[in-house]
């Protein structure tokens, strides 16, 4: 079996398989140690592959935590200039988070008409894939709590209590504006993904992320894909493997 993770800067999200598909999947912590809650089989891992954008010093901390966890070996995977027909914009890929190349590997395999990936986490990362699988570059964002705690910790007369609406109209209180006030840059995030997709030909618009159903709730016409990262970093690890 398998033990896959992807760990962003908000949460960490696990999936065990084996040659037949998901077994379990479940989040987890990382403090001192990594919990993966409800994890089982523990004895029978034989190799872990992991997706992080997690700062160097908790990388360390994940990998040595992993070795306490199992004995298995542990891997982790990082952005690649190209792979299977999908090549990367970026000239220096080492800067491009891994979540972000493994969410369009994930893509590219099922969506070969151009797409857009965006990816509704702690921040927002929008990609775009014409359907020759060159990357055409993206966007990173302030993710919707990052934006929310932005507002709480530096306006000194900002008091509100954060509440996920879609509601759009104009507010008419602190908390109004505020939590209209995200639902319309969502929103508008949204058209703007829509209207490039169309410009520049990209057939499909997948999102992934803790604030995927958010986007697709305030009107993205894009399919839900919550193990996009997952779908990619699984394949690589099996092209790897088969050398
Ligand atoms: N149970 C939850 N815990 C934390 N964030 C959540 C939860 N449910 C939804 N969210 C939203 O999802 C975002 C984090 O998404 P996620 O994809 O887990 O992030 P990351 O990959 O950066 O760790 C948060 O910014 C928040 O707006
Ligand atoms: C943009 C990100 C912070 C998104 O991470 P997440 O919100 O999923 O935790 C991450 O992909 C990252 O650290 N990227 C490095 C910079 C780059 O991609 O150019
Ligand atoms: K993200």
């Amino acid at each position: 079996m398998k033990l896959f993770i992807d760990a962003g800067n908000t949460r960490l999200k696990w999936c065990l398989e084996d040659g037949g598909g998901v077994i379990q999947s479940g989040t987890g912590i990382l403090d001192e140690q990594v919990h993966l809650e409800g994890l089982e089989y523990r004895s029978e891992i034989s190799a872990i592959a992991v997706s992080t954008v997690a700062s160097e010093a908790r990388r360390e901390q994940l990998a040595a935590s992993l070795a306490d966890l199992c004995p298995a070996p542990v891997r982790f995977y990082w952005a690649e200039a190209t792979r299977g027909g999908l090549r990367n914009a970026y000239p220096d890929v080492a800067r491009m988070g891994a979540d972000r190349w493994h969410a369009m590997y994930g893509a590219w395999l099922s969506h070969k008409s151009g797409f857009a990936v965006i990816d509704a986490g702690s921040a927002v990362t929008v990609d775009y894939v014409d359907a020759r699988g060159q990357h055409l570059g993206g966007y990173i964002l302030p993710g919707l709590r990052m934006m929310v705690r932005s507002l709480q910790n530096d306006a000194a007369r900002i008091w509100f209590d954060p509440e996920q609406v879609l509601e759009t109209a104009p507010g008419k209180s602190t908390g109004e504006c505020v939590n209209h006030g995200l639902a319309w840059l969502s929103g508008a995030m949204v058209e703007r993904v829509q209207s490039d997709a169309r410009t520049l030909g990209l057939k499909d618009i997948l999102v992934t992320g803790g604030d995927a159903d958010r986007l697709i709730g305030l009107g993205l016409s894009g399919t839900l894909h919550p193990d996009l990262v997952f779908a990619g970093l699984r394949a690589i690890d099996a092209e790897d493997a088969s050398g």
